[in-house]
This record gives structure tokens, C-alpha cells and sequence, in this order.
């Protein structure tokens, strides 16, 4: 049976999660940044992005990136409501994301095709999504929440479930991320530092995105 919602994330997210072992946090607050910025992630090996609602560009910023860059994968990410939801599902994101999980945000994300990354950060979290159909989830904050010694002591009892960790990782600690069995890519905002964003220094973006597109996992 073909699922037409987004409670069943794991196939349709599953192809776009192992695009790139990477999946860059984007808070863009210029939207000219927007083309250029994919662009350059792009030419460094890296084909799916997350643009988090945390600025009055976000949107816009998707819609150029959606419109100019067909490569890019654009997911929306800081979707905290359903209204939110609705708005980045219609706009044309691929896939959204969610620091948590609320009723009326899974909600939307069962009457929407566009598929939903959810957040959780406990046992209890991940079981109540597990519940409701959600078998890729994101850690997060994951170094606050444990990090690897608790994705590990997770993924013990809980066999079903597989992890984007985002919130402190960095290029020294993603690679031991990437070895775990129950993760299938990290997220992160180290790949656009503010100051290179500023400048318009996209290859230093380009350099940084080649050195994440080659992390193993
Ligand atoms: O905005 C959201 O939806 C989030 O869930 C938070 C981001 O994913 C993290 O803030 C990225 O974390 P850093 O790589 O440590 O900067």
C-alpha cells in the first residue's frame, strides 16, 4: 500500500535523509543569499538542506532556492506550528522538520503528503512517535540530550527507530555520529558560519560542504 500521508515518514524521508551524510541548518537573513548559498552547498557534494522558519527570509529564501535550484532538496525546518506546516507543505518543501512534536503539528503532518521529520529527545518521546507511525526521527538537542552515549543506550531497546541528531555537532564529532547503527545522517549549522554568510564567501561554504559531503557513515 502506498502511503499519501506524511505519518509513515520512513520511505519517502528515508531517500532524501542518505543524500548527503550532512543535512545543513540554514538561517538565511538575507534572501539573496538564498540561490548562491545552495548553489555553493551543492557544488561541495551536498543535495539536501533544512531552512529553518527562524527569520522573515525563511520563506522567501525556500521559494527562490525551490524555483532557481531544482538539485536542492529544500526541507523546512523550526516548524512549531500547524499553520507552519500547511504554509512550507504548499510552498513546495520537501520534507519538514520539527525540534519536537505538538498534537496539532502531527496533525497537520497527517493530512499533508509532504513528509515530517519529528523531533524527540527521550525514551518516552521516541515511543509516542514510533506510536504514531514515526520510525525517523530527529534528536535533538543532541549533545545537551545525551549525545552519543544516549543515542546508543536508545537504540538498544528500541531496534525500530532511525536519527538525524542535530544541535552540537561539529566536524569532530560527526563522524562518530555517523558510525552509529540507528543513525542515518546528521544535521548541523556549522557549514554556514554567519561570517562567511555575511561576506558572500561561498567557496569557503563550498570547501566546508566538500569536507562534510565526504564524512562515512
Ligand atoms: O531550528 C530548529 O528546528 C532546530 O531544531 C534547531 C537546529 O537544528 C539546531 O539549532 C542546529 O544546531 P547547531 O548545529 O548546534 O547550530
Amino acid at each position: 500500500m502506498t502511503s499519501t500521508t506524511a505519518l509513515d515518514n520512513t520511505n519517502a524521508l528515508a531517500d532524501l535523509l542518505a543524500i548527503s551524510p550532512v543535512v545543513p541548518v540554514l538561517t538565511i537573513e538575507d534572501v539573496s543569499h538564498a540561490i548562491p548559498l545552495a548553489r555553493a552547498l551543492l557544488e561541495g557534494g551536498i543535495g539536501v538542506v533544512e531552512v529553518t522558519l527562524r527569520t522573515e527570509a525563511a520563506m522567501a529564501a525556500m521559494a527562490a532556492m525551490i524555483a532557481e535550484v531544482p538539485d536542492m532538496v529544500v526541507g523546512a525546518g523550526t516548524v512549531l506550528t500547524a499553520a507552519q506546516y500547511r504554509a512550507v507543505a504548499d510552498l513546495g518543501a520537501r520534507f519538514v522538520v520539527s525540534p519536537g512534536s505538538s498534537p496539532s503539528v502531527l496533525e497537520a503532518a497527517a493530512a499533508s503528503r509532504t513528509p515530517f521529520l519529528p523531533g524527540a529527545a527521550t525514551p518516552t518521546e521516541v515511543l509516542h512517535l514510533l506510536e504514531a507511525g514515526y520510525r525517523l526521527q530527529k534528536f535533538f538537542p543532541a549533545e545537551p540530550a545525551g549525545g552519543i552515549p544516549m543515542l546508543k543506550s536508545i537504540g538498544a531497546p528500541i531496534t525500530d527507530v532511525r536519527f538525524c541528531p542535530t544541535g552540537g555537532i561539529t566536524p569532530a564529532n560527526a563522524p562518530a555520529y555517523l558510525a552509529l547503527a540507528n543513525v542515518i545522517c546528521v544535521g548541523g549549522s556549522w557549514l554556514t558560519p554567519s561570517d562567511a554568510m555575511r561576506r558572500g564567501d561561498w567557496p569557503h561554504i563550498t570547501k566546508l560542504a566538500a569536507d562534510a559531503s565526504a564524512l562515512k557513515r
